[in-house]
């Protein structure tokens, strides 16, 4: 495909994104209707799709609509592409511009807390949340996300696994930040196949759960039980970072763990499966990695950051605090409770942790809120200790 069939197609997935459908979605089923498209177009129309809804305030009003289209020539602008290159109508290039979309580009380009590209009634409080990191945070969060690699510890070195990744033409370097942490800096593509991948020696996971993970205090802790596990990413660290752990696993939704015993077969690691609903009993450990936001990873997501309303939000820090009191339940005497989100918002983590500290029954022992800024993702972690009773 040419540059420009390229950018007609990821007009044409961009106005389906635009009428609600999942980017995802849209992008998997463009891609199985037009088998043509090899590997690297489907990326380039993927990288033009998922950049666009980055920045889709900005470059509406680069295009002058909230279109595909417009979107697209938005994106042009933004990069000084030459418009009339694009939009030629030759081939499968898009039509060239049509007078009203000629006019429209002679109003005045976006500036200032525009270019920032939030949803506008997120904006104060993100401004507020954020303080003096907000500008910068902000135009991080319009980039596309760095990959990250956890190493699994319990199997191999990071010296050993970037060597293993490098035979597969891919190279990685250490993060400082996590002792666990590799960077892709190329080959990113041929991961999944990657020889270090398939044998559990290397597992994708953004550098802040990395972080986290290994900022737990472990002292005295022989189990765990990860409350709220979904695919499983933070018991699988939890397990490599301590291999004699006894980890258990639970959801509300049984569906999110269906992968969690191949990917721990793949780790080495055993972790115990629970059904919804039915936790006894107590571990020296509970993880919450509360359903939230997303906003901190809104960089690989960001159909969502426009998705999220205020009522939405409202309900998440409800149900937040729900099970961060629930899984309280099951926390052994002087055992942990560990919340996360991967969440920019105060709403979803300090002030949470605040009124979970209010309980003098918990130590409140630390947190931390990570952002682009750490070179992660945003998210936040607190550590609560149970007091004994006596
Ligand atoms: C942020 S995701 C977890 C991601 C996962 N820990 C990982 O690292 O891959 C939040 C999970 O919480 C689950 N969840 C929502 N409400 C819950 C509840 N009341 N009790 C337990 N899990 C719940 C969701 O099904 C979802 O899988």
């Amino acid at each position: 495909m040419t540059p420009a069939a390229r950018v007609a197609a990821a007009i044409e997935i961009l106005d389906l994104v635009l009428s609600g459908e999942p980017a995802e979605r849209c992008l998997t089923t463009w891609a199985r209707n037009n088998r043509f498209a090899g590997s690297k177009d489907r990326a380039a129309i993927r990288d033009h799709v998922y950049d666009a809804l980055r920045c889709r305030e900005s470059f509406a009003r680069l295009g002058g609509a909230k279109s595909g289209r417009g979107l697209m020539i938005g994106a042009c602008r933004s990069q000084n592409v030459t418009l009339g290159e694009v939009f030629s109508g030759v081939g499968h290039a898009p039509a060239p511009l049509t007078a009203t979309e000629e006019a429209a580009l002679l109003a005045p380009v976006p500036e200032g807390l525009e270019l920032l590209d939030w949803p506008d009634w997120l904006l104060p409080q993100l401004k507020a949340d954020l303080g003096e990191a907000f500008v910068a945070v902000s135009l991080a969060q319009r980039e596309r996300a760095p990959l990250f690699l956890r190493v699994n510890l319990a199997k191999t070195t990071r010296e050993k696994a970037m060597a293993m990744l490098r035979r597969d033409d891919i190279d990685a370097e250490p993060h400082p930040a996590a002792s666990t942490a590799l960077k892709v800096v190329q080959g990113a593509r041929k991961l999944r196949l990657a020889q270090a991948y398939l044998d559990g020696s290397v597992e994708l996971q953004d550098l802040a759960s990395q972080i986290a993970i290994e900022a737990l205090p472990l002292d005295g802790v022989a189990s765990a039980l990860d409350f709220c596990a979904g695919g499983g990413g933070k018991a699988l660290a939890l397990a490599a970072r301590a291999p004699k752990l006894r980890l258990s696993a639970h959801d509300i939704d049984a569906g999110r763990m269906k992968d969690l015993p191949l990917r721990a077969e793949r780790a080495g690691a055993w972790i115990n499966l629970l059904p919804p609903g039915a936790v006894t009993g107590q571990w020296d450990m509970v993880l919450v990695d509360a359903p939230c936001s997303g906003s901190g990873t809104w960089r690989r997501t960001p159909d969502a950051k426009w998705q999220l309303l205020p009522e939405r939000l409202d309900a998440l820090v409800a149900l937040q605090s729900e099970i961060l009191q629930a899984a309280s339940r099951y926390v052994a005497p002087e055992g942990y409770l560990v919340y996360m989100t991967c969440s920019l918002l105060h709403c979803e983590n300090i002030a949470q942790a605040e009124q979970f500290a209010v309980n003098p029954e918990w130590q409140w022992v630390e947190h931390r809120q990570l952002t682009t800024q750490d070179g992660s993702d945003g998210f936040f972690y607190s550590v609560f200790k149970r007091m004994n009773a006596e």
